[in-house]
Protein backbone atom coordinates (compact mmCIF):
# COMPACT_ATOMS: atom_id res chain seq x y z
CA UNK A 1 0.00 0.00 0.00
CA UNK A 2 1.27 3.57 -0.94
CA UNK A 3 1.86 6.13 1.95
CA UNK A 4 -1.15 8.07 2.69
CA UNK A 5 -1.44 11.35 1.12
CA UNK A 6 -2.81 14.55 2.74
CA UNK A 7 -5.87 14.22 0.80
CA UNK A 8 -6.28 10.49 2.20
CA UNK A 9 -5.94 11.83 5.67
CA UNK A 10 -8.41 14.73 4.58
CA UNK A 11 -11.11 12.77 3.40
CA UNK A 12 -11.16 10.50 6.33
CA UNK A 13 -11.06 13.52 8.90
CA UNK A 14 -13.97 14.91 7.10
CA UNK A 15 -15.97 11.73 6.96
CA UNK A 16 -14.94 11.41 10.61
CA UNK A 17 -16.13 15.11 12.07
CA UNK A 18 -19.20 14.57 9.43
CA UNK A 19 -20.42 11.17 11.83
CA UNK A 20 -19.42 12.63 15.43
CA UNK A 21 -21.40 16.10 14.35
CA UNK A 22 -24.15 13.87 13.88
CA UNK A 23 -24.06 12.09 17.21
CA UNK A 24 -23.47 15.35 18.97
CA UNK A 25 -26.59 17.14 17.34
CA UNK A 26 -28.64 13.83 18.28
CA UNK A 27 -27.66 14.57 22.14
CA UNK A 28 -28.06 18.66 21.65
CA UNK A 29 -31.67 18.05 19.65
CA UNK A 30 -33.20 15.23 21.35
CA UNK A 31 -34.57 14.24 24.99
CA UNK A 32 -31.31 14.73 26.60
CA UNK A 33 -31.48 18.69 25.69
CA UNK A 34 -33.10 19.78 28.80
CA UNK A 35 -31.22 17.76 30.95
CA UNK A 36 -28.33 18.93 29.92
CA UNK A 37 -28.68 22.55 31.90
CA UNK A 38 -29.19 21.09 35.23
CA UNK A 39 -26.27 18.48 35.43
CA UNK A 40 -24.01 18.33 32.62
CA UNK A 41 -23.48 14.84 32.19
CA UNK A 42 -25.03 14.30 28.83
CA UNK A 43 -22.69 17.24 27.62
CA UNK A 44 -20.31 14.27 28.63
CA UNK A 45 -21.99 11.63 26.88
CA UNK A 46 -21.90 13.27 23.83
CA UNK A 47 -18.49 14.48 24.08
CA UNK A 48 -17.43 10.60 24.78
CA UNK A 49 -19.94 8.96 22.30
CA UNK A 50 -18.44 11.26 19.70
CA UNK A 51 -14.66 10.90 20.60
CA UNK A 52 -14.83 6.98 20.60
CA UNK A 53 -16.34 7.24 16.76
CA UNK A 54 -13.22 9.34 15.73
CA UNK A 55 -10.96 7.43 17.36
CA UNK A 56 -12.25 4.36 15.55
CA UNK A 57 -12.51 5.45 12.19
CA UNK A 58 -8.81 7.16 12.47
CA UNK A 59 -7.51 4.02 13.59
CA UNK A 60 -9.46 2.02 11.40
CA UNK A 61 -7.97 3.57 7.95
CA UNK A 62 -4.56 4.86 9.96
CA UNK A 63 -3.56 2.45 12.41
CA UNK A 64 -0.41 3.58 13.08
CA UNK A 65 -1.18 7.22 13.37
CA UNK A 66 -0.86 8.58 17.06
CA UNK A 67 -4.54 10.01 18.41
CA UNK A 68 -4.41 13.11 21.11
CA UNK A 69 -7.86 13.25 22.01
CA UNK A 70 -9.60 15.75 24.69
CA UNK A 71 -11.38 12.88 26.64
CA UNK A 72 -8.69 10.33 26.73
CA UNK A 73 -5.89 12.85 27.86
CA UNK A 74 -8.47 13.93 30.37
CA UNK A 75 -8.18 9.58 31.53
CA UNK A 76 -4.57 9.73 31.20
CA UNK A 77 -4.19 8.38 27.81
CA UNK A 78 -1.61 10.06 26.14
CA UNK A 79 0.18 7.80 23.22
CA UNK A 80 4.00 7.72 24.64
CA UNK A 81 5.40 8.58 20.81
CA UNK A 82 3.89 11.42 18.47
CA UNK A 83 6.42 10.86 15.89
CA UNK A 84 6.50 13.91 13.37
CA UNK A 85 2.41 13.19 12.74
CA UNK A 86 -0.63 12.86 14.91
CA UNK A 87 -3.84 13.62 14.92
CA UNK A 88 -5.47 15.98 17.35
CA UNK A 89 -9.27 15.82 18.63
CA UNK A 90 -11.81 18.05 20.18
CA UNK A 91 -14.85 15.80 19.87
CA UNK A 92 -17.12 18.66 21.18
CA UNK A 93 -15.66 22.04 21.81
CA UNK A 94 -18.00 25.22 22.69
CA UNK A 95 -19.43 22.56 25.65
CA UNK A 96 -20.98 25.97 27.95
CA UNK A 97 -22.72 27.01 24.69
CA UNK A 98 -24.04 23.40 24.10
CA UNK A 99 -25.31 23.51 27.59
CA UNK A 100 -26.86 26.44 27.23
CA UNK A 101 -28.78 25.57 24.11
CA UNK A 102 -26.67 27.91 21.91
CA UNK A 103 -25.52 26.77 18.08
CA UNK A 104 -21.76 27.94 18.76
CA UNK A 105 -20.38 24.22 19.26
CA UNK A 106 -17.53 21.95 16.96
CA UNK A 107 -16.01 18.83 16.39
CA UNK A 108 -12.46 19.51 15.62
CA UNK A 109 -10.07 17.02 13.81
CA UNK A 110 -6.43 18.45 12.49
CA UNK A 111 -3.05 16.57 11.52
CA UNK A 112 -0.23 17.93 12.94
CA UNK A 113 2.95 17.55 11.12
CA UNK A 114 6.97 18.44 12.33
CA UNK A 115 4.57 20.60 14.75
CA UNK A 116 2.54 22.53 12.38
CA UNK A 117 -1.31 21.87 11.56
CA UNK A 118 -1.56 20.99 8.37
CA UNK A 119 -4.86 20.20 7.75
CA UNK A 120 -8.07 20.33 9.89
CA UNK A 121 -11.74 19.78 9.74
CA UNK A 122 -14.15 21.98 11.46
CA UNK A 123 -18.28 20.72 11.30
CA UNK A 124 -20.85 22.78 13.48
CA UNK A 125 -23.62 20.49 13.55
CA UNK A 126 -26.00 22.94 14.76
CA UNK A 127 -25.20 25.29 11.75
CA UNK A 128 -24.99 22.85 9.52
CA UNK A 129 -21.41 24.36 8.62
CA UNK A 130 -18.57 22.21 7.66
CA UNK A 131 -15.44 23.67 7.19
CA UNK A 132 -11.79 22.38 6.06
CA UNK A 133 -8.35 23.39 5.35
CA UNK A 134 -5.18 21.74 3.82
CA UNK A 135 -2.32 23.23 1.46
CA UNK A 136 -4.86 22.78 -1.44
CA UNK A 137 -7.08 25.17 0.14
CA UNK A 138 -9.93 26.32 2.25
CA UNK A 139 -13.33 24.98 1.79
CA UNK A 140 -16.89 25.25 3.40
CA UNK A 141 -19.87 23.12 2.81
CA UNK A 142 -23.33 23.07 3.83
CA UNK A 143 -24.56 19.27 5.63
CA UNK A 144 -28.41 18.65 5.54
CA UNK A 145 -30.27 17.11 8.46
CA UNK A 146 -29.33 13.54 7.54
CA UNK A 147 -25.99 14.41 6.84
CA UNK A 148 -26.51 14.99 2.78
CA UNK A 149 -23.53 17.50 2.05
CA UNK A 150 -23.54 20.11 -0.14
CA UNK A 151 -21.09 21.54 -2.81
CA UNK A 152 -17.55 22.66 -1.36
CA UNK A 153 -17.06 25.87 -1.79
CA UNK A 154 -13.56 27.83 -1.76
CA UNK A 155 -13.55 30.70 0.99
CA UNK A 156 -10.56 33.06 1.70
CA UNK A 157 -10.09 35.17 4.27
CA UNK A 158 -9.87 38.90 3.88
CA UNK A 159 -7.62 41.89 4.01
CA UNK A 160 -7.66 43.88 6.99
CA UNK A 161 -10.43 47.09 6.51
CA UNK A 162 -9.85 49.94 8.61
CA UNK A 163 -12.23 49.30 10.96
CA UNK A 164 -12.08 45.31 12.07
CA UNK A 165 -14.60 42.78 12.61
CA UNK A 166 -13.30 40.87 16.64
CA UNK A 167 -14.65 37.80 17.26
CA UNK A 168 -13.80 36.74 21.46
CA UNK A 169 -14.68 34.00 23.00
CA UNK A 170 -18.13 34.28 24.63
CA UNK A 171 -17.88 32.38 27.77
CA UNK A 172 -13.81 32.74 28.81
CA UNK A 173 -13.87 36.29 28.37
CA UNK A 174 -10.85 38.44 29.98
CA UNK A 175 -10.25 42.06 30.60
CA UNK A 176 -6.98 41.21 28.57
CA UNK A 177 -9.11 41.02 25.20
CA UNK A 178 -9.92 44.56 26.44
CA UNK A 179 -7.17 45.86 26.51
CA UNK A 180 -5.60 44.68 23.30
CA UNK A 181 -8.61 45.55 21.28
CA UNK A 182 -7.99 48.89 22.74
CA UNK A 183 -5.72 49.75 20.25
CA UNK A 184 -7.70 48.45 17.11
CA UNK A 185 -10.05 50.65 14.99
CA UNK A 186 -13.26 48.22 15.60
CA UNK A 187 -15.95 48.08 13.40
CA UNK A 188 -17.36 45.79 16.36
CA UNK A 189 -16.59 42.94 18.30
CA UNK A 190 -18.62 39.83 18.04
CA UNK A 191 -18.59 37.09 20.72
CA UNK A 192 -18.49 33.64 19.49
CA UNK A 193 -18.59 30.59 21.05
CA UNK A 194 -15.61 27.84 19.87
CA UNK A 195 -12.92 27.13 17.51
CA UNK A 196 -15.82 28.74 15.29
CA UNK A 197 -13.84 31.90 15.44
CA UNK A 198 -11.06 31.24 13.07
CA UNK A 199 -13.73 29.79 10.91
CA UNK A 200 -15.20 33.30 10.99
CA UNK A 201 -12.12 34.94 9.68
CA UNK A 202 -11.13 32.58 7.24
CA UNK A 203 -14.23 32.97 5.20
CA UNK A 204 -13.71 36.83 5.60
CA UNK A 205 -16.70 37.73 7.67
CA UNK A 206 -14.06 38.53 10.57
CA UNK A 207 -10.63 39.87 11.26
CA UNK A 208 -8.82 39.16 14.34
CA UNK A 209 -9.49 36.84 17.32
CA UNK A 210 -7.17 37.89 20.19
CA UNK A 211 -7.08 34.95 22.94
CA UNK A 212 -5.28 35.85 26.08
CA UNK A 213 -4.84 32.90 28.23
CA UNK A 214 -4.89 29.53 27.91
CA UNK A 215 -6.33 26.99 25.77
CA UNK A 216 -5.13 23.96 24.81
CA UNK A 217 -4.02 22.50 21.33
CA UNK A 218 -6.91 20.34 20.45
CA UNK A 219 -9.19 23.75 20.91
CA UNK A 220 -7.35 25.27 18.36
CA UNK A 221 -5.40 23.05 15.63
CA UNK A 222 -8.42 22.46 13.33
CA UNK A 223 -9.57 26.37 12.89
CA UNK A 224 -5.70 27.04 12.72
CA UNK A 225 -4.96 24.74 9.72
CA UNK A 226 -8.67 25.99 7.82
CA UNK A 227 -7.05 29.50 8.90
CA UNK A 228 -3.63 29.02 7.38
CA UNK A 229 -5.30 27.48 4.18
CA UNK A 230 -7.44 30.46 3.91
CA UNK A 231 -4.42 32.83 3.87
CA UNK A 232 -4.89 33.85 7.33
CA UNK A 233 -2.50 33.46 10.57
CA UNK A 234 -2.44 32.29 13.74
CA UNK A 235 0.65 33.68 15.99
CA UNK A 236 1.92 33.84 20.15
CA UNK A 237 1.66 37.76 21.03
CA UNK A 238 5.47 38.10 20.03
CA UNK A 239 4.81 37.09 16.40
CA UNK A 240 6.50 33.46 16.11
CA UNK A 241 4.64 31.06 14.87
CA UNK A 242 1.82 29.37 17.22
CA UNK A 243 3.57 25.18 17.23
CA UNK A 244 1.73 22.31 18.47
CA UNK A 245 2.67 18.85 19.96
CA UNK A 246 4.14 20.96 23.08
CA UNK A 247 5.24 18.77 25.65
CA UNK A 248 7.47 18.70 29.12
CA UNK A 249 7.51 22.58 29.03
CA UNK A 250 8.39 23.64 32.68
CA UNK A 251 4.97 24.52 34.75
CA UNK A 252 2.87 24.24 31.93
CA UNK A 253 0.20 21.54 30.85
CA UNK A 254 1.24 19.26 28.51
CA UNK A 255 -0.42 20.52 24.64
CA UNK A 256 -1.06 23.93 26.77
CA UNK A 257 -1.43 26.77 24.20
CA UNK A 258 0.20 30.24 25.28
CA UNK A 259 -1.74 33.44 24.49
CA UNK A 260 -2.61 33.98 20.45
CA UNK A 261 -3.72 36.31 17.80
CA UNK A 262 -5.53 35.15 14.89
CA UNK A 263 -6.07 37.22 11.76
CA UNK A 264 -7.30 37.47 8.34
CA UNK A 265 -5.16 37.94 5.36
CA UNK A 266 -2.09 40.65 5.86
CA UNK A 267 -2.71 44.18 4.15
CA UNK A 268 -1.44 44.43 0.97
CA UNK A 269 -1.15 48.18 0.71
CA UNK A 270 0.43 48.52 4.45
CA UNK A 271 3.30 46.32 2.80
CA UNK A 272 3.31 48.57 -0.07
CA UNK A 273 3.90 51.60 2.11
CA UNK A 274 6.35 49.85 4.09
CA UNK A 275 8.26 49.46 1.08
CA UNK A 276 7.43 53.20 -0.05
CA UNK A 277 8.86 54.61 3.48
CA UNK A 278 11.56 52.26 3.00
CA UNK A 279 12.23 54.11 -0.73
CA UNK A 280 11.62 57.61 0.89
CA UNK A 281 14.20 56.91 3.41
CA UNK A 282 16.81 56.05 1.16
N1 LIG B 1 -9.18 30.43 30.03
C1 LIG B 1 -9.35 29.20 29.57
N2 LIG B 1 -8.86 28.12 30.23
C2 LIG B 1 -9.01 26.89 29.74
N3 LIG B 1 -9.66 26.58 28.59
C3 LIG B 1 -10.14 27.61 27.90
C4 LIG B 1 -10.02 28.96 28.33
N4 LIG B 1 -10.60 29.75 27.42
C5 LIG B 1 -11.08 28.92 26.46
N5 LIG B 1 -10.80 27.64 26.75
C6 LIG B 1 -11.21 26.47 25.99
O1 LIG B 1 -11.24 26.80 24.60
C7 LIG B 1 -12.42 26.30 24.02
C8 LIG B 1 -13.16 27.42 23.34
O2 LIG B 1 -13.55 28.34 24.31
P1 LIG B 1 -14.21 29.71 23.89
O3 LIG B 1 -15.43 29.38 23.09
O4 LIG B 1 -14.53 30.41 25.16
O5 LIG B 1 -13.19 30.43 23.06
C9 LIG B 1 -13.24 25.62 25.11
O6 LIG B 1 -13.05 24.21 24.95
P2 LIG B 1 -14.17 23.11 25.42
O7 LIG B 1 -15.51 23.65 25.15
O8 LIG B 1 -13.80 21.94 24.56
O9 LIG B 1 -13.89 22.89 26.86
C10 LIG B 1 -12.61 26.11 26.39
O10 LIG B 1 -12.56 25.14 27.41
MG1 LIG C 1 -12.29 22.57 23.35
Amino acid sequence: MTAPNLDDFLATMIDAAADAGAIVLAFFEGECAARAKRDGSPVTEADRAAETAIERALRERFPDMPVVAEEAIADGHVPPVLGERFFLVDPLDGTKEFVAGLYDFTVNIALVEDGVPVAGVVFAPAYRELFYGSPAGAFKLRTGDRGERGEAVPIAARAEPEAIIAVVSRSHYSTDTDDFLAGHTLESVVPVGSSLKFCRIAEGMADIYPKLGRTMEWDTAAGHAILAAAGGSVTRIDGSPLVYAKRGVEGEADFANPSFIARGRPDPTAAGEMRAGARSRA
